[in-house]
């Protein structure tokens, strides 16, 4: 049920930053939802002509120009605006959305660090004002579903964080394993970077390569170590490799922690189900079987998998995400969905695509 918007009328969506991946991916997914509707797709750099121009495979609704519209005119054409736009971007435009009475759900880093320092720190450009980084409710949609209910604001989380949380939390908040002994290894494919080309994206460059970038010095450490230090209620470190593989789509992130007890794989798999029972997009695997990125390719699917290692007495987990959709668009949705109080997997039904 569309809620307080009643049974028939559609919630309008408007996107900003509407030709990035995130931006396009959104509007694939939101042409198949039951009660959202695409009113406007805004662009800095494509107006005027139908978004189907760029993208043959999307709907020809006519992208308007973000320079020649003012918040109040997004609000005229739309209930829920989306913005898919950079970071240091989105901290100047949301601001004006959230006054012009629209909901905002932001796919940018900028309203996800709660301290302006720690922001400023890690991003290297000024953070956004104090009261919409309180405002901000983090949209972790499986651990902090109940808080998105009835906002008006929520910052999207990022693509690394998702797969990196959703694999440890309920490990950590169950206190088996050590919040000091984290070591998180990642890898994205090419797409995590944007649509924009740069060298480090040129297919030369990518193609029959394999290379870590970022080592300890991520944008999205903070966010991953907020988060954790929620959860534990006490600071928690990590040490965070991100690497990027010749592959259009998905992250994986491999996990390291010293066991607090004696567990087995049996162990973590039963304490996951439970954990995420109910939760549509988060699937644990049987002992022994780890997940790939082909198996959740153009989903909104967060895939598990364990290796408990009596031995060592460190425990390996290994999550799959499609970067795209869990870790921007699909999660995106998902919040919508949540902010609306509708069944959270609404217009998000898609079985990865495989191979
Ligand atoms: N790609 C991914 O896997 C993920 C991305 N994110 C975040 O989501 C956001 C969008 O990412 P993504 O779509 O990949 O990025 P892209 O670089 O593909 O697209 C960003 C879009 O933002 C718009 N834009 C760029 N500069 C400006 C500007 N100065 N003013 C206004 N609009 C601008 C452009 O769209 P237009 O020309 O239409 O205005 C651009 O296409 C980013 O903040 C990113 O960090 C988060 C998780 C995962
Ligand atoms: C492969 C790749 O380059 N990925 C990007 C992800 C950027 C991103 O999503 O940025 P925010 O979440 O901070 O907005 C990176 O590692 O910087």
């Amino acid at each position: 049920m569309p809620g307080e918007y009643g049974e028939t009328s559609k919630i309008r969506i408007a996107i900003v930053g509407s030709t990035g991946y995130g931006g396009v991916e959104l509007i694939r997914l939101l042409q198949a939802h039951p009660f959202a509707e695409i009113t406007s797709v805004i662009s800095s750099s494509s107006a005027g002509t139908p978004i189907s121009e760029g993208f043959p495979h999307l709907t020809d609704i006519i992208v308007r120009d973000l320079d020649g519209v003012n918040a109040a005119e997004i609000a005229d054409k739309a209930d829920v605006v989306f913005t898919a736009t950079p970071s240091g971007v989105s901290s100047k435009l949301v601001p004006g959305l959230l006054e012009a009475g629209l909901k905002v759900i932001d796919l940018s880093g900028d309203f996800r660090i709660k301290d302006g320092g720690t922001y400023e720190k890690w991003y290297k450009h000024p953070a956004p004002e104090q009261s919409y980084l309180e405002k901000a409710v983090y949209g972790l949609c499986e651990i902090f579903g109940e808080e998105a209910k009835d906002v008006d604001f929520i910052s999207n989380p990022g693509c690394y964080p998702t797969a990196t949380l959703l694999g440890l939390i309920p490990a950590i908040s169950s206190g088996w394993i050590d919040p000091k002994s984290i070591i998180i290894d990642a890898k994205s494919g090419v797409s995590g970077a944007g649509r924009g080309t740069s060298l480090t994206s040129h297919y030369a460059e990518i193609n029959e390569n394999f290379k870590a970038y970022k080592v300890n010095k991520h944008q999205h450490i903070p966010e991953i170590e907020q988060v954790l230090g929620q959860v534990t209620g006490e600071p928690v470190t990590v040490t965070f490799t991100t690497q990027l593989v010749p592959m259009t789509r998905g992250i994986m992130s491999t996990m390291y922690a010293q066991m607090n007890g004696v567990y087995n794989n049996e162990d973590f798999v039963e304490l996951y189900r439970q954990y995420y029972k109910g939760r549509p997009f988060v699937r644990v695997r049987d002992k022994g079987i780890w997940p790939a990125t082909k198996e959740v390719y153009g989903s909104n699917y967060c895939d598990i998998g364990f290796a408990a290692d009596e031995r060592t007495g460190r425990v390996t987990i290994i999550t799959v995400i499609d970067n795209i959709v869990k870790g921007a668009a699909g999660q995106a949705i998902q919040n919508l969905n949540l902010m609306m109080g509708w069944e959270e997997n609404l217009g998000l039904g898609y079985t990865p695509v495989y191979p």
